[in-house]
């Protein structure tokens, strides 16, 4: 795990949220459902790219070039982003997927791996804007130990390697610990290789 707490400026902060912003016109937030049991998720959702993740009771979790409710394709990368990959990914292929994870301040994500890509030598890159969270990370295997730090706006994180398959998930946000969104509430973005180049 590579983690660069402060990577981004405020300003690039800023100038995310407003690409951001722009992009949840053309496809808002939704609200993912589990597999088999259809029970919603906290967090909701959008995506930037070719591919964007999602989950419902019917197809479970994949990938797909269209937004679940609107059935267009999802917005483009915005270059910030791109350059994130380059400069934090240090793989030689692009992105296909940005998921985009908006936490109101009660919500969480319970520990999980991210094994839906094919292309699993790809570092998944993590981006976070607004209130700190408590993230855990842990092994590959469910009940290997887990250590949990917090990530706070503008830090950047890389599973890659050995913590590519790193069990993670988000116990908690802390309200109220940035003045980057207006109402509140944490925005996690996460840079995918979804196929094999
Ligand atoms: O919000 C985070 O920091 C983690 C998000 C995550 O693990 C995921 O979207 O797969
Ligand atoms: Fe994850």
């Amino acid at each position: 795990m590579k983690f660069s707490p402060g990577y981004l400026s405020r300003d690039e902060q800023s100038s995310l949220l407003e690409a951001l912003r722009a992009a949840l016109v053309e496809a808002p937030l939704f609200t993912p459902t589990m597999p088999r049991t259809g029970k919603p998720f906290s967090v909701r959702m959008t995506n930037f790219g070719p591919l964007g993740w999602l989950s419902d009771q019917e197809g479970g979790y994949r990938y797909q070039a269209t937004h679940p409710t609107t059935g267009r394709p999802w917005p483009a990368m915005p270059d910030i982003l791109l350059r994130v990959w380059n400069e934090i990914g240090g793989y030689p292929a692009p992105p296909e997927a940005c998921l985009v994870n908006w936490y109101e301040p009660t919500a969480r994500m319970g520990l999980h791996q991210d094994r839906d890509e094919q292309d699993l030598a790809a570092p998944v890159v993590s981006l976070s804007l607004g209130d700190t969270a408590l993230f855990r990370i842990g092994g590959a295997k469910r009940t290997d130990p887990t250590r949990s730090f917090r990530l706070c706006s503008g830090d950047a994180m890389a599973l890659a390697a050995e913590s590519r398959l790193s069990f993670h998930g988000v116990d908690r946000i802390y309200p109220g610990t940035s003045t980057l969104l207006a109402s509140g509430g944490r925005i996690n973005l996460t840079l995918r290789r979804v196929t094999k180049p």
